[in-house]
């Protein structure tokens, strides 16, 4: 089986990956994959760089992710530009791990994709899990981990869809705002539902 792991930005994506491979279950990280795909010398980010200038490429010819957030966080226009150089190269890659993982005799992967719904690969998976949180809870969590100040915090969670609407297209949500311990539980009682769990 193959579970599409999703939420929003800050909505504790990671925390429940880290839970579900301490259960066991291997997780395919699409931010992971991101940032291998535009290493060094790496066609996508010759790509970005060709869209966006070459002042986003750093000295050691890594990509400046500061600067690149900076321009797609605050621009539909431009992340959409982004999104169609990056994501083709994010899913091949996903995939090639995914089935690594499936031929190496594993019945279920996870596959960590924030933007599932916005880059539609709803089809790509058998369930989807979305990791939930508070607007409040979400933007207070956001700002302390990456040391935003709320209107940075803001424009990253608006460039996303609505917790709201990623809870309707779920086939199961997990709602994060208590502990770690009621994340966990939450979890492990989808995944004995699923019979991915006994
Ligand atoms: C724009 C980039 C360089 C900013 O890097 P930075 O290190 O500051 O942020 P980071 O990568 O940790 O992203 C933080 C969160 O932002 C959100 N986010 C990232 N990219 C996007 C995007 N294109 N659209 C909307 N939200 C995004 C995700 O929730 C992600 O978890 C980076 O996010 C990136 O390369 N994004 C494009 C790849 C992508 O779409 N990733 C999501 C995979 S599904
Ligand atoms: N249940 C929780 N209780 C307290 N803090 C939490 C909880 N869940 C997550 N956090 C914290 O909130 C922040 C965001 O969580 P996490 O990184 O798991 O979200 P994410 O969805 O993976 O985010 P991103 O999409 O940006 O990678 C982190 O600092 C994390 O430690």
């Amino acid at each position: 089986m193959i579970i599409g792991l999703t939420g929003s930005i800050a909505s504790g994506k990671s925390t429940v990956a880290k839970i579900i491979e301490e259960l066991g279950f291997p997780v395919v990280d699409a931010d992971v994959v991101a940032r291998i795909v535009v290493e060094p010398n790496q066609p996508a980010l010759r790509e970005i760089a060709a869209e966006f200038g070459e002042d986003i490429i750093r000295k050691d010819g890594s990509m400046d992710r500061q600067k690149v957030g900076e321009i797609i966080f605050n621009d539909a226009e431009k992340r959409q530009k982004l999104n169609n150089i990056i994501h083709p190269a994010i899913r091949k890659e996903m995939a090639k791990q995914r089935d690594k993982w499936l031929s190496s005799g594993f019945n279920t992967v996870f596959m960590d994709i924030p933007l599932l719904f916005e880059s539609a690969q709803g089809r790509t998976v058998d369930k989807i899990l979305v990791v939930s949180v508070s607007p409040e809870i979400q933007l207070q969590r956001l700002m302390a981990r990456n040391n935003l100040d709320a209107s940075q915090a803001q424009a990253r969670i608006s460039s996303q869809l609505p917790l709201s609407e990623k809870e309707k297209g779920a086939d199961a949500v997990i709602f994060n705002d208590g502990t770690v311990e009621e994340t966990r539980r939450q979890l492990e009682k989808i995944l004995k539902e699923w019979a991915v769990l006994n």
